[in-house]
């Protein structure tokens, strides 16, 4: 059985003015431990999709199965992680990472011990104490990232998580959550402009096209990438070859005015 399973959605919007139909009939399964990344151009309706997985609203058409269930009765298995950390700012970086725990009265000294575990793990000893101002943007989204696995989503929906941080931190970064969710074993599903990260990060592409958002292909990335961590895939050949070839599809949408 799929994991996730996307079935003929579609979604318009309607405003007193107009009707915006941001997806068209979209279907696919996402497996147990996937990565998969929502590649497209602007206005496609990768964060529309990814707002309806999410459970945050209703599609005009289709329905979301999570592990054979209808998403609505499954929403607490998503955890998020955004271009903006939210952590808050007047809160410790442990009082942080422990608040969902909290917030779900599920805090226990083994849970809590885990999670401040993680956050060394992922090399951020010592900043339990201080306030996120205190931390730099990288910093704060390792410190996000452990939040949001401290109460063990098993799907986690990654929407821009690095765009607002300088290339090299990125690069670690998504370094870092790649590693992390694959020794966690969670099923994650990333939107991004971004082609390169697409290829680095995932196992499976799906790229859309614009007005109205339909699925224009989806990539299966060559097991020889698959088998490497971001930084790594990279710098394989194959990488640049799966580069050129989406680079060429995006060219098509430009000339097809659907950029
Ligand atoms: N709340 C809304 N009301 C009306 N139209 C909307 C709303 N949200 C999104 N849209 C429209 O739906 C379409 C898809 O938007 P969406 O934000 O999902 O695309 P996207 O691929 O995530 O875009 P981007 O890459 O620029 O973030 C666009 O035409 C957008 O203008």
């Amino acid at each position: 059985m799929s994991f996730l399973e996307i079935r003929e959605i579609s979604h318009t919007y309607f405003t007193p003015q107009d009707a915006t139909t941001a997806l068209e009939d979209i279907s696919f399964d996402v497996k147990e431990g996937e990565f998969i990344s929502f590649l497209g151009p602007s206005g496609c309706g990768k964060t529309t999709l990814l707002s309806i997985i999410a459970g945050l609203f209703k599609p005009t058409a289709g329905e979301i199965l999570i592990q054979g269930q209808p998403q609505k009765s499954k929403k607490q298995i998503t955890g998020y992680m955004l271009q903006q950390d939210y952590l808050f700012p007047w809160k410790t970086i442990e009082e942080n990472i422990l608040l969902g725990l909290k917030i779900l009265k599920q805090l226990t000294a083994k849970k809590q011990q885990q999670t401040i575990k993680l956050l060394h793990d992922i090399g951020l000893k010592g900043v339990e104490k201080q306030l996120p101002s205190q931390l730099s943007g990288g910093m704060r989204q390792r410190a996000a990232l452990v939040r949001t696995l401290a109460v063990d989503p098993k799907l986690l929906l990654l929407d821009e998580p690095f765009s607002a941080l300088d290339f090299q931190t990125k690069l670690k970064l998504e370094d870092l959550v790649f590693q992390t969710l694959k020794s966690f074993g969670k099923t994650a599903v990333l939107v991004t402009h971004d082609i390169g990260e697409a290829i680095a990060m995932s196992d499976r592409i799906i790229l859309f096209s614009a007005n109205p958002g339909r699925i224009h292909q989806i990539l299966n990335v060559p097991d020889e990438l698959r088998s490497l961590n971001p930084f790594e895939a990279r710098n394989h050949p194959l990488y640049s070859q799966l580069f050129q070839q989406l680079w060429k599809e995006f060219e098509k949408f430009e000339t097809q005015n659907e950029y």
